[in-house]
């Protein structure tokens, strides 16, 4: 055997589906550089001790794009096991409330239809969100 998961770090995820009433999905560019530099993404980042999924998602919407957001349903919970490291994925369906969205913490942000994601390039782990988005 040459590596497990077991001796990888492991991140877990807060990820948003953010939905507007033109029924448009909320993705952003990562920064440049390191493992996943450039990609796409649904906006999110790490669970800190303490707190729930929900807590998390709504907390790093708020500092990653200045909005408010309702977090609704789980969508999937992703296990993914990168390289360099593994990853949980809790992914919610949101619902877009006030602001207007900033790229604050990424390169850009942008609001695309279900159908145009395929434009986009994701991490390998996200083909999983996007099958279970066009399932529902
Ligand atoms: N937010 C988000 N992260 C994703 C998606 N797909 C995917 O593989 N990831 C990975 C990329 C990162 O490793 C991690 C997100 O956490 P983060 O944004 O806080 O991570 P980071 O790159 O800043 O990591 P770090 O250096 O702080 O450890 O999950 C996705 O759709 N959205
Ligand atoms: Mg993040």
């Amino acid at each position: 055997m040459s590596q497990t998961s077991a001796l990888l770090p492991h991140k877990s995820i807060g990820v948003a589906v953010i939905w507007n009433e033109q029924r448009q999905i909320l993705i952003d560019r990562r920064r440049p550089g390191g493992l996943m530099g450039g990609l796409w993404e649904f906006p999110g980042g790490k669970i800190e001790p303490g707190e729930t999924v929900v807590e998390c998602i709504k907390r790093e919407i708020k500092e990653e794009l200045g909005i408010e957001i309702e977090v609704g349903d789980r969508l999937i919970v992703i296990d993914y096991i990168y390289s360099q490291f593994s990853i949980t994925l809790n992914v919610h369906h949101c619902q877009h409330l006030t602001g207007i969205p900033q790229p604050i913490e990424s390169e850009e942000v942008r609001w695309v239809t279900l159908d145009q994601l395929d434009q986009y390039p994701f991490p390998a782990a996200n083909i999983q969100i996007i099958n279970a988005l066009r399932k529902n």
